[in-house]
């Protein structure tokens, strides 16, 4: 059986153009068949970043902010500072509930609760790959990240967590969201920074490249060092899952190792969930909480430092 992907292979450029992609199952096990809506539940084809809307408006201020912001400086001193994950002690299932204060303001697709949008992902996953009860549970955490944003993390502002993410110390590429923000951002005009391979060089692998700071690096940090026993892909789609300049439009590959071309295939299927879940239909969560309680277990320590 193959599975099809609704979205660009990676390596492909042209975003607009759907593309039908098989994935060999070999490789990536089944799917059980996920429906793709054509629409969000505003009525806009997902990821529409210039279609009139409410919230089209307060997206785009959003990713100019971002852009001008998020600089090699900031996003070092960032790592380093949230790094130390010394601010709160508390199990996953808890950050899961913090989450539910949380709206993300760079999000045109989803104006949910975010824990809502977490189950749907985690169980969109699990309806289609019923034995990968990593990826279940990958589903359910990716985002944890955005608690950033909770006062007690000292109340992030918005461009510091949420949006599409970008390596830091090379040229920013045109297929990033709002791309022509990042002229007024201090490392569009700096020589070390603003080439193809700025401080990088050809396949080195995306984990020695920095990338603009948010929610999804945040998570990566506290999954390792808090010694997950989820597999390596898993940790790649937390960290990677908002990099859609990559998994989407196949920039920046320059950059990959092998393990990143491997990773990188359970990324584009985790993708597929984590966009198109996202609707007003919502799941119970207090029918589900006990099995994913026993995956929390069976992956991380009862509580963690964040
Ligand atoms: O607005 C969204 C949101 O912040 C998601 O959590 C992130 O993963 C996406 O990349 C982004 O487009
Ligand atoms: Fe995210
Ligand atoms: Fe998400």
């Amino acid at each position: 059986m193959t599975i099809l992907i609704d979205h660009p292979q990676f390596g492909a450029v042209d975003e607009a153009q759907e593309q039908t992609v098989q994935i060999d199952e070999k490789k990536l096990l089944l799917d059980g068949g996920f429906l793709v809506p054509h629409t969000n539940s505003f009525g806009h084809t997902f990821r529409d970043y210039d279609a009139e809307s409410e919230r089209q408006k307060e997206v785009e201020n959003f990713y100019r902010i971002n852009h001008i912001n998020q600089t090699y400086d900031f996003v070092r001193q960032m790592r380093e500072e949230y790094g130390k994950l010394n601010r709160v002690e508390m199990s996953i299932w808890e950050c899961c509930e913090l989450l539910n204060d949380v709206v993300d303001e760079s999000d045109p697709d989803l104006d949910e609760p975010q824990i809502e949008h977490l189950l749907q992902t985690a169980e969109a996953i699990r309806k289609d790959y019923p034995d990968e009860d990593w990826l279940h549970l990958t589903g359910l955490i990716h985002d944890l990240g955005k608690v950033l944003l909770h006062p007690s993390f000292g109340g992030l502002p918005q461009w510091a967590v949420v949006g599409d993410t970008f390596p830091i110390g090379c040229a920013f590429d045109e297929s990033i969201v709002h791309h022509k923000y990042f002229k007024e951002n201090a490392d569009y005009n700096n020589s070390a920074y603003n080439t193809k391979y700025g401080l990088y060089s050809e396949g080195c692998g995306l984990n020695n490249i920095m990338m603009s700071w948010g929610h999804d690096d945040y998570m990566y940090l506290v999954a390792k060092e808090n010694n997950t026993t989820l597999p390596s892909a898993a940790l790649f789609i937390i960290r990677y899952h908002s990099f859609y300049s990559l998994h989407r439009s196949g920039a920046y590959k320059h950059l990959m190792n092998e393990e990143d071309v491997e990773n990188l295939k359970w990324l584009q299927v985790f993708n597929k969930y984590d966009l198109y879940s996202k609707s007003k239909v919502q799941i119970d969560v207090e029918r589900v909480k006990p099995y994913y309680l026993s995956l929390i277990e069976k992956y991380f320590p009862a509580k963690l430092n964040w």
